[in-house]
């Protein structure tokens, strides 16, 4: 059966750690894996960091810019460089290759959304292998992905994809950052987002020299792609064949296995896609009803409303302390929230003047994080 399989290489595989030049084997491996996958029938889209990375190279830089107009600079250098390296390789092995570059802007507005799922399915269905960076030249702060783990987690939710591979510099996730804890548990199968909580992996603060996210963000990605139903495995970017082995049966690297019924669509968009505008702080009533009876979020269970927002935009819901523990759009700006948050139902209409939405969140509109 013909599967869809994101592939995520970080710039730590991709460029040699002591010169930051480009591995070109791994890269050459890479390709000629991705077209034999391509050859029995599957749909393969490739996510590339490297960007800033290559431009680094490039420009005779030997540390990561940290000023952002630089990075955005390097950034362009980069990008143009590395996907001419990608298409001298694929031309050669006869495969065509797309250029795609997103924001998180492209995922937040519906129509945008839609509008990159059709052009993604119109490529898969020429054949042509999309490779997938951040269009960090232009991204802006407020707006970005930040890191290619959550924009392949992203993708593969958007693509409905059947497996995503983030391939890094370590062979698989272990209890804590293997170079500064030796003797860290190697984990090679995470069954739920419940058990991946249980094991209270050490991540450390960064990744390596040139890498962004570190694990942390490879953590996240696995979530939000499990959720969707994608069986997700963080191995090493070293040896690309293995992931052809992985999807015969091998058990290399760490596998997260898919959530048995994944969040609709709708939902993800909803969880993931947007940014998130405000916070609402509810009380241990309103998260029970929330997150254990599938409710709707009333105000009554509002106890603080924090930031700026209009009717229909996306918010956090929290604890007491902070910790996300659902999304969703809102039926009342932040204005009419402050006045009336903690307030029964019933009484909203004469707080307000007019009669407004029963529920602050319907469940239709709400998702668990
Ligand atoms: N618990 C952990 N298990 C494995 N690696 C970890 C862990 N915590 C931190 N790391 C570090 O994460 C690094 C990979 O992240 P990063 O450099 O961002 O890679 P990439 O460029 O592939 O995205 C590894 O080199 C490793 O040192
Ligand atoms: N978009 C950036 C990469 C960001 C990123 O996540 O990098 P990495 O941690 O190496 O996967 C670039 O192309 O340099």
């Amino acid at each position: 059966m013909p599967l869809t399989i994101v592939v995520k290489i970080g710039t730590s595989s991709l460029t040699q750690p002591e010169t930051g030049q480009l591995a070109l084997s791994t890269i050459a491996t890479l390709a000629e894996t991705l077209c034999h996958l391509r050859h029995q029938g599957h749909r393969v889209i490739l996510v590339s960091s490297g960007a800033v990375g290559v431009g680094c190279a490039r420009l005779g830089l030997t540390e990561r810019p940290k000023a952002i107009a630089l990075k955005q600079a390097v950034a362009a250098v980069g990008q143009g460089r590395l996907i001419r390296i990608y298409d001298d390789l694929f031309t050669t092995l006869q495969q065509a290759i797309a250029q795609v570059l997103l924001t998180r802007s492209d995922l937040v507005q519906r129509s945008r959304y839609l509008n990159a799922y059709n052009t993604f399915q119109e490529l898969l269905g020429l054949g042509v292998i999309p490779i997938v960076n951040e269009n960090d030249t232009v991204a802006i702060d407020e707006l970005k992905f930040g890191d290619n783990d959550t924009l392949s987690a992203l993708v593969a939710s958007l693509v409905e994809a059947d497996w995503l591979f983030l391939l890094t510099d370590v062979d698989k996730l272990y209890s804590a950052d293997p170079r500064s804890v030796p003797d860290a548990r190697p984990i090679s199968l995470v069954s739920s987002i419940k058990e991946l909580a249980q094991l209270q992996i050490q991540t450390g603060s960064q990744g390596s020299q040139w890498g962004t996210g570190g694990m942390v963000t490879k953590i996240s990605a696995a979530r939000i792609a499990i959720a969707a139903g994608v069986r997700t495995v963080i191995t090493q970017g070293r040896f690309p064949r293995n992931i052809e082995k992985i999807i015969q049966g091998e058990l290399i690297g760490t596998h997260f296995e898919p959530q048995p019924e994944p969040t609709s669509a709708r939902k993800r968009w909803i969880a993931y896609g947007l940014v998130p505008a405000g916070k609402l702080y509810l009380d241990e009533g309103a998260i029970a009803a929330v997150s254990l009876a599938g409710k709707s979020l009333l105000a009554a269970g509002i106890k603080l409303v924090e930031g700026e927002f209009d009717t229909q935009d996306a918010v956090q819901l929290c604890d007491t302390n902070g910790n996300e523990i659902a999304r969703g759009l809102v039926n009342y700006n932040s204005n009419e929230l402050q006045k009336i948050c903690g307030r029964h139902s019933r009484e909203i209409s004469t707080i307000l003047g007019y009669a407004g939405a029963e529920t602050v969140i319907h469940r239709d509109n709400l998702v668990l994080t």
